[in-house]
């Protein structure tokens, strides 16, 4: 359930003194009381990047007739939102579920905030687990003749749904740079390596050919640069020489479905802001 007096607001600027004091001045004015604040300024890109948590008495409409003339002199990106909404979430995937199993359940549980109106994929296999949870799955096959198709259809679903995340749970065909730069900012893929190694299709083959003692997931946004995007989580778990593929695939399940419903709960919950190619994340 909503809270409708906890707010959360979210800001990236460049650097600059004073930016804390007058987005808390602007709060206070609008009888904000602040619960929780977190702020960053990455030496790197010279960016100032601010998540702030408000609760009672808070009046929006007062805030953001105050802060939108601040937001435009600091060049602000900034959203408002309501802690605890139900981001809209369209989740693409394939044949494997455990991914989409794990954001089913907690989504299902109030783990994640978010809202699935659809699922869609390009093989028919995880139609009756979406049939468990009660949500509509489409199949749509994915092949040189069709992709542009596919995607075209996907784009038309976002803009019905004003969906504000699309969510790549082990969807296994690369998205075009067209359709990557519709969803720039608000596509997240998980990858089953500890990226930036074993990058495509097979990780785990690549994984084992190599020897490695850890093998990992990464869950990023898309971009049309495949397994390049900005990472938001990861995780790692320790292997050995005994283990052949089918065994690092089957111990890399728990480590792909953490990271990428950490991801997508991070995200949720306003707490991943871009800084150029690196992400900042407030926990
Ligand atoms: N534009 C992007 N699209 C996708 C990304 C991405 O980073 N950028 N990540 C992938 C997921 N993925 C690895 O994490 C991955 C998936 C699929 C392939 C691949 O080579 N697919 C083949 C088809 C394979 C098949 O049909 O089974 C292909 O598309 O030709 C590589 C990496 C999701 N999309």
């Amino acid at each position: 359930m909503i809270d409708s007096t906890h707010w959360l607001l979210t800001l990236s600027c460049a650097d600059q003194p004073g930016i804390v004091l007058r987005v808390t001045g602007a709060i206070v004015a609008a009888s904000g009381n602040i619960t929780e604040l977190q702020q960053f300024t990455s030496t790197e890109s010279g960016r100032f990047f601010m998540r702030v948590q408000v609760q009672s008495g808070f009046d929006r409409s007062e805030f953001e007739r105050v802060f939108a003339a601040i937001a435009d002199d600091l060049a602000a990106q900034w959203v408002l939102d309501y802690v605890g909404r139900r981001r809209r979430t369209l989740v693409l995937a394939s044949k494997a579920g455990h991914c989409l199993n794990d954001l089913l359940f907690r989504q299902r549980s109030g783990y994640l905030p978010i809202s699935i109106p659809l699922i869609i994929s390009n093989h028919p296999d995880l139609g009756d687990l979406a049939t468990f949870y009660s949500i509509p799955f489409e199949t749509h096959q994915v092949n040189p003749d069709t992709k542009a198709a596919v995607e075209r259809h996907i784009l038309d679903v976002v803009a019905e749904y004003d969906i504000e995340l699309v969510v790549l749970a082990r969807y296994m065909q690369v998205l075009s740079p067209e359709l990557c730069a519709e969803l720039s900012g608000r596509a997240i893929n998980i990858h089953h390596s500890f990226l930036p190694g074993f990058k495509g299709a097979n990780p785990y083959r690549q994984a084992h050919s190599r020897g490695v003692k850890l093998i990992g997931a990464t869950a990023h946004f898309v971009t049309s640069d495949l397994d390049e995007g900005p990472i938001i989580e990861q995780n790692v778990r320790r292997v050995d020489h005994t283990m052949e593929v089918p065994q690092l695939m089957a111990m890399g399940q728990e480590q792909e479905s953490r990271t990428l419903t950490e991801a997508v709960k991070l995200f949720a919950e306003h707490r991943v802001l871009l800084d150029g190619a690196r992400t900042v994340i407030f926990r």
